[in-house]
């Protein structure tokens, strides 16, 4: 075995469900969770929900066909319940049993937290994923509703990210797996993001489209110049942040490679929608007032929330 880097698949084979219909037209996409093991596996717990596969309500998620996720506990609940409260669809209570994540269904949109950084958002992944490709779930669409660091943009615009980089500005998910640096595509859905975006201007939200870096930390990650450790210099941060720009980055947050990897490989679209919090052109502290944070918040919610709509009432 090597130690070198090694491309991995998007799509593995399939693991009991299968897509598209013997006659080869397209039929449902089905939620796919591909490693061969677990059909050898007669249980699975779900240990970071307390959720089993065998427990009798597994199928209750079948009809789920919009995941919203993002990273904070409390403000996904208040999404679930906005959303509820909203549509006039019931709120269920908190399905996770462990204290590591929420989950809230509203008829077909599962409302789940992912925490900070792609190592805990890929936990949730992982079983997601399986909880849906266990119940045949089909058709599922996976929208990162978040924050982020604006690259050139306002404070409180949405950003709907058209692709993601790296912190080697490859559009790549790394994973370290077997002593090898495993590389996959992090690639979004197109279609979704045009239809976030347009949902967007006809809200009058103020939004933007554009790449998203996925950084693995906060600080030096990000080129900030205010962690507890910084061996660059301003001039080093105003490069880098040109660099993005010339890139066509038009935000940083700490998932999006991640998540566009993981839902390629599940078979299910994605898309992530974020708003500035600051532009880092200006500074690094977020140090936004309370309300306006509040109101940047509900922003990508709102998109998200019209978009949901509109599918609903077409299914
Ligand atoms: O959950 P969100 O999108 O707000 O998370 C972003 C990215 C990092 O996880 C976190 C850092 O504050 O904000
Ligand atoms: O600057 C920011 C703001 C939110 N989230 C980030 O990852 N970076």
């Amino acid at each position: 075995m090597s130690n070198g880097v090694v491309n991995g698949t998007t799509n593995g084979h399939t693991n009991g469900t299968t897509n598209g219909t013997a006659n080869g037209t397209a039929g449902p996409q089905y939620v796919q969770a591909t490693n061969p093991h677990l059909k050898t596996q007669a249980e699975d717990f779900l240990y970071h929900f307390g959720i089993s596969k065998t427990s009798g309500d597994i199928k209750s998620f079948k009809d789920i066909k919009i995941v919203c996720c993002g990273g904070s506990a409390g403000r996904f609940e208040m999404y679930a319940k906005q959303f509820g409260k909203d549509s006039g669809i019931p709120v269920s209570k908190n399905l996770s049993s462990s204290d590591r994540f929420v989950m809230y269904k509203t008829g077909p949109v599962l409302w789940v937290n992912h925490g900070m950084g792609v190592p805990s958002m890929s936990i949730m992944l992982n079983e997601v994923i399986k909880l849906l490709h266990y119940a045949e779930a089909s058709d599922v669409s996976f929208i990162r509703i978040g924050t982020s660091g604006g690259v050139g943009v306002a404070p409180g615009t949405v950003v709907v990210s058209n692709g993601t980089l790296n912190g080697l500005f490859e559009e790549k998910h790394t994973q370290y797996i077997r002593r090898q640096v495993v590389k996959r595509d992090a690639v979004l859905d197109q279609s979704l993001a045009k239809e976030l975006y347009d949902t967007g201007l006809r809200l009058g939200i103020p939004v933007e489209n554009g790449m998203t870096l996925c950084a693995d930390d906060f600080y030096e990650g990000q080129m900030r110049l205010d962690g507890a450790f910084c061996e660059y210099t301003a001039e080093d941060k105003f490069e880098f942040l040109k660099l993005l720009k010339e890139h066509g980055v038009r935000n940083i947050e700490m998932e999006a490679t991640g998540f566009a990897s993981f839902t390629k490989r599940a078979n299910v679209k994605a898309g992530i929608i974020c708003v500035a919090l600051l532009n880092r052109l200006n500074g690094d502290q977020v140090t936004i007032p309370h309300d306006d944070y509040i109101k940047f918040e509900f922003r990508p919610f709102n998109i998200v929330c019209a978009f949901i709509q509109a599918k609903i009432a077409s299914l």
